[in-house]
């Protein structure tokens, strides 16, 4: 036996499932390899979230986000982690459209990455391809409730399940994605209520955002609970105030650069 240290498996796929009803599965997203790092010591899964295309990009829905940007992105979180698993989101126009064409590209991600699962919105309509992609070797979390790729559908970002007479058909799709064999199912933005009823109706772990403590996991987006979001949503908690010590970090840069207080002698070549 060699004394060197063995690695780190990562977090499986299956360990994840059978964390049903267990201890609450952490979670958060991540798209830059140093902040997966730190993410990596504490989360079970990393999810890079189409969600990039609006924070680390600027875009003002996740609709405009290219596979080759989900890529570029998730190979950046493989490399800077060992641990969580990595799930990579299938951005807009890459699953919906048939089986075939969510195999190819969800493979690709998968090959390109070197990620361990996929994530696509969409409750009873997607659950054909999400067999198909699981029968071929590619595990798929699922999201539904508020799906932020069908916004123009559902007229903006929207809280899911006011009407309570909307319960049965969102309850029909998590348990859809679930019979399909999607290893886990995000809800996003729904009422308390509704998100308690699924979470005791699916075999499979509920990782909520917006989505109350009923779930059997949670995950926000990194920024926004870092503070670095100016626009935060009711249900993020502020766990950092990054922006502010930003701002303060590269104010002092500017007046050093200014008044030539930097660089000083620690950070001359001689
Ligand atoms: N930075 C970031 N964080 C997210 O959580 C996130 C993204 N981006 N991009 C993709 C989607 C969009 N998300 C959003 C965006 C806005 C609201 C929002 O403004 N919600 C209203 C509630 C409106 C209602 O009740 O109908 C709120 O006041 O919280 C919710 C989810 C969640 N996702
Ligand atoms: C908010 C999470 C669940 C997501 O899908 C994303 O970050 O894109
Ligand atoms: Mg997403």
């Amino acid at each position: 036996m060699s004394s060197q240290t063995q690695p780190i498996r990562r977090t499986t796929v299956p360990q994840i499932r059978a964390r049903k009803g267990g201890d609450p599965i952490v979670s958060l997203t991540s798209y830059h390899a140093h902040t997966a790092a730190i993410v990596d010591r504490y989360a079970d899964f990393i999810l890079v979230g189409d969600s990039l295309g609006m924070v680390m990009h600027g875009m003002d829905s996740t609709i405009g986000v290219p596979l080759d940007l989900m890529i570029m992105h998730g190979r950046a979180v493989v490399r800077g982690t060992k641990k969580a698993l990595v799930v990579v989101d299938m951005p807009f126009g890459t699953y919906e459209e048939s089986p075939n064409v969510a195999f190819r590209n969800a493979a690709t991600i998968m090959k390109e990455t070197g990620c361990g699962a996929v994530k696509l919105e969409g409750g009873a309509r997607m659950a054909e391809t999400i067999h198909f992609l699981v029968e071929r070797g590619i595990p798929v979390m699922a999201h539904t409730g508020l799906t932020p790729q069908s916004s123009h559908v559902m007229g903006g970002f929207k809280t899911q399940g006011r009407d309570d007479s909307t319960w049965d058909a969102h309850s029909a799709d998590a348990r859809a994605v679930a019979d399909a064999g999607a290893f886990a199912v995000v809800l996003e933005g729904m009422v308390e209520p509704l998100a308690a009823r699924i979470t005791q109706e699916v075999a499979i772990p509920t990782i909520g955002i917006g989505a109350s403590v009923h779930c059997d996991g949670q995950i926000l987006v990194l920024e926004d609970m870092l503070g670095l979001n100016p626009w935060t949503p009711k249900f993020v908690k502020v766990y950092g105030q990054l922006g502010p010590m930003i701002e303060d970090a590269v104010s002092r840069y500017a007046a050093d650069v200014k008044s030539r207080a930097f660089p000083t002698e620690d950070e001359v070549y001689r």
